[in-house]
């Protein structure tokens, strides 16, 4: 039933989509219009694919009566619900219910199913005065037991069917202010931020449809990792990026030493930028000439001078103080015009009046060698010539940064246009914003920063009304809301002739530097640096954020160390959550990790793991000379043991090109993939099996390496081999 619901939901979806691309009137708005429709359908549609698998998952029996849960909402044609969303109010007992405190459910159904078709049950009763089915078992935590043993595939799954009480207060948590999310590895925190960001969108929808909700992760394997659970949940309008690619135009893919990366994250890198700045506002040794059509003119140091500190005292951003500086200049090269052209014989006052002095000047402008010896004195500047200039000259670096010694200002050099790391997009962001634009600021600019507005207006309506709302799919019934998008459309989209193609809020925020988001969720935050936290925080107005990260997996040399200091000046008080059982780690592995975790800090304790396998990790010593070849060996025994599951084999930083022909990227006959990585791209990921090669090479390769061994300790889910390497 619930699946005949969902074919005629998608059958009158597609017939509105054939219809709208029917729409024959091709005048530009209307044909807008068409575009911007279909594109709705589809991605509608869409939704309701992503939800076929795992439609319905739950039942929840209270003394009210009987509730199906699933990924969406769906009611039949009189408006009675069929089932719950799992984000919605009637559905939150199904997460938080226990045995101690049923409220009012008496029993709990996990419903498993393959495609359509329903392959098994388990029940919960919660309350065992209550009439019970020869049937029920009480196996609360076999759903649960079962996800955690599974197979994993290299994409993170939902965990929406066994969301645990502690994680479902994080995830339900109000949208307002900083929230802090700790937890040691495995507890659930990338889960918990994917469906609270799920959760968010559906709550407060009307707020956060038209600025969207951004998601930053550490690595863009991490981000392919995750990748299918929002849509999965029948969201798409989360914006995963990086701090590497959040900078629109740029792809920070170059590779830097942890060093150079640590000094570009410390927050001493504004003033450097300031000083970057002021360095290309530069002054001549003695004196500037340039041959115009009244002759030669010269300004001399002093003259220059002048200029600058007028263009510096107007307060204004760079590129904005430009046109005070040229004034300046134009108006000291106009006088000296005056005084050989306007001289009067006869020793009386000038002969040019104000007019002709402005005409002169406006002459004056338009010359070539003019405007070249303005561009150099007080040239206009991108981030990327600013900060492509700065590091890629040892002198500017020196300049701008006297505080690096000589080794430090060598570790920032760089060839020209050799690409940009991700240390480098926050000095990028920090550049736009000292720099300002670099387009003149005329009527045009004004102008289509008022269509934009119109436009973004226009989108976001769309967005509360029809794009990107969650699916609550007896709205497509609702007349009002079609009026309304329809009315919207043709008023501001066709009328006014906007010419704005349908984007999702995703999208459109993507592309644009400056979007201030809903909504931020931050994954592996520990390894954010205080210029990265200054990138990210131009991103919201409101400060409404989700934190999540582990202190104790902090790699990045100028990561956080303290919430309260990287956050609290700019975001006031922070709210803090924790999360306590590891769901990824079985107890015989987290007791391997503790053993480091003891060495980062004694006062620290692992989380708790939710399951022992009876598996105890093992441990080898191998040599040097024989490693690939062993491990070739070991690898395959654990693909044994594993069946489709993944292996991963993690490395320092040395060994990765040595090794990484172990990789079965896709797995093959003899099983699962098998990936093999350094520390820093296994950060958030899993295995059902890891490898750990040369931990004491793990811990020595940074000063943060006992954190690094710690992590690559936790990431299995189902087995753990150490070996040491000998010489
Ligand atoms: N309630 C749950 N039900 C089923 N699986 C869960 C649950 N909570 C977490 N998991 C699973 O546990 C594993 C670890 O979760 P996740 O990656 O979110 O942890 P983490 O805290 O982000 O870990 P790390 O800090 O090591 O990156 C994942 O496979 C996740 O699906």
């Amino acid at each position: 039933m619930l699946y005949n619901r969902l074919d005629e939901l998608r059958e009158r979806l597609d017939q509105r989509r054939d219809l709208a691309r029917r729409e024959e009137d091709e005048t530009p708005g209307r044909l807008t219009h068409r575009d911007n429709m279909v594109a709705m359908y589809s991605s509608r549609l869409a939704q309701l694919d992503a939800v076929e698998n795992g439609l319905c998952f739950g039942r929840l029996d209270s003394t009210g009566g009987t509730n199906y849960i699933g990924r969406i909402g769906l009611f039949d044609p009189q408006r009675e619900p069929l089932l719950i969303d799992w984000r919605a109010e009637a559905a939150r007992s199904f997460y938080t219910a226990t045995a101690a405190r049923p409220g009012d459910v008496t029993l709990r159904r996990h419903i498993h199913t393959s495609h359509r078709e329903v392959t098994g049950i388990s029940d919960e009763v919660l309350d065992l005065s209550a009439p019970q089915d020869d049937q029920s078992t009480i196996t609360g935590e076999a759903a649960l037991l079962a996800a955690l043993d599974a197979e994993r595939s290299g994409r993170m799954r939902d965990i929406v069917e066994t969301i645990q009480a502690e994680q479902d207060d994080i995830i339900r948590a109000p949208l307002d202010g900083t929230l802090i999310v700790e937890g040691g590895p495995g507890t659930g925190k990338t889960a918990v931020a994917l469906h609270r960001a799920a959760y968010l969108l559906y709550e407060y929808r009307e707020q956060l449809a038209s600025r969207g909700v951004l998601l930053i992760g550490p690595n863009t394997m991490f981000l392919r990792y995750i990748s299918e659970v929002l849509p999965g949940l029948a969201e798409t309008d989360v914006l995963l990026r990086t701090i590497g690619d959040l900078y629109p135009g740029v792809s920070a893919d170059r590779e830097e030493p942890d060093e150079a990366a640590a000094i570009k994250g410390s927050e001493t890198m504004v003033e450097v930028v300031k000083a970057a700045i002021a360095d290309r506002q530069r002054l001549p040794e003695t004196e500037v000439d340039m041959d115009t059509e009244y002759g030669r003119l010269v300004l001399d140091r002093a003259a220059c001078a002048r200029a600058r500190d007028r263009a510096r005292d107007s307060g204004k951003l760079h590129n904005a103080a430009r046109p005070v500086f040229e004034a300046a200049m134009i108006e000291a090269l106009a006088e000296q015009v005056a005084e050989r052209i306007g001289t009067d014989p006869l020793g009386g006052e000038n002969l040019l009046d104000e007019d002709d002095l402005a005409e002169i000047g406006r002459e004056l402008v338009g010359e070539s060698d003019v405007q070249a010896v303005l561009d150099w004195l007080w040239p206009k500047l991108t981030p990327k010539l600013l900060i492509s200039g700065l590091l890629s000259s040892r002198r500017r670096i020196a300049s701008a940064a006297p505080h690096l010694t000589e080794y430090q200002c060598g570790l920032l050099l760089r060839t020209p246009y050799s690409g940009w790391s991700p240390a480098d997009v926050p000095l990028l962001d920090e550049a736009a914003e000292l720099l300002g634009s670099a387009e003149d600021k005329t009527a045009t600019a004004a102008a289509e920063r008022r269509r934009q507005e119109r436009a973004e207006y226009a989108q976001g309506v769309l967005d509360i009304a029809m794009g990107s709302r969650s699916i609550d799919v007896e709205d497509e019934d609702d007349p009002e809301i079609l009026l309304a998008t329809d009315l919207l459309d043709a008023a501001l989209l066709g009328q006014r002739h906007v010419d704005v193609a349908y984007r999702t809020t995703a999208e459109r925020a993507a592309a644009d530097r400056t979007w201030t988001f809903g909504h931020i969720v931050v994954d592996e935050a520990q390894e954010l640096s205080p210029m990265a936290w200054r990138m990210l925080l131009r991103r919201t107005v409101t400060k409404s954020m989700t934190v999540v990260g582990d202190l104790a997996q902090l790699g990045d040399l100028s990561g956080t160390t303290s919430w309260s200091e990287a956050l609290e000046p700019h975001v006031g008080r922070l709210r803090h959550r924790t999360l306590s059982v590891s769901y990824r780690t079985p107890a015989e592995i987290m007791a391997e990790a503790a053993k480091v975790l003891v060495r980062i800090d004694p006062a620290l304790t692992p989380p708790t793991a939710a399951r022992r396998t009876g598996v105890e990790p093992w441990r080898r010593e191998i040599d040097d000379s024989e490693l690939f070849i062993r491990l070739a060996g070991l690898i395959d025994a654990e693909r044994s043991e594993v069946g489709r599951g993944s292996v991963g084999v993690v490395v320092p930083n040395g060994r990765l090109a040595a090794l990484e022909d172990l990789a079965v990227p896709d797995g093959d006959d003899a099983g699962g993939p098998v990936t093999v990585l350094t520390v820093r791209r296994a950060k958030g990921l899993e295995f059902d099996a890891v490898i750990v090669i040369d931990p004491d090479g793990i811990s020595s390769q940074s000063p943060r390496g006992d954190n690094d061994l710690y992590v690559a300790l936790t990431r299995a889910t189902r087995r753990l081999g150490v070996i040491d390497v000998s010489s």
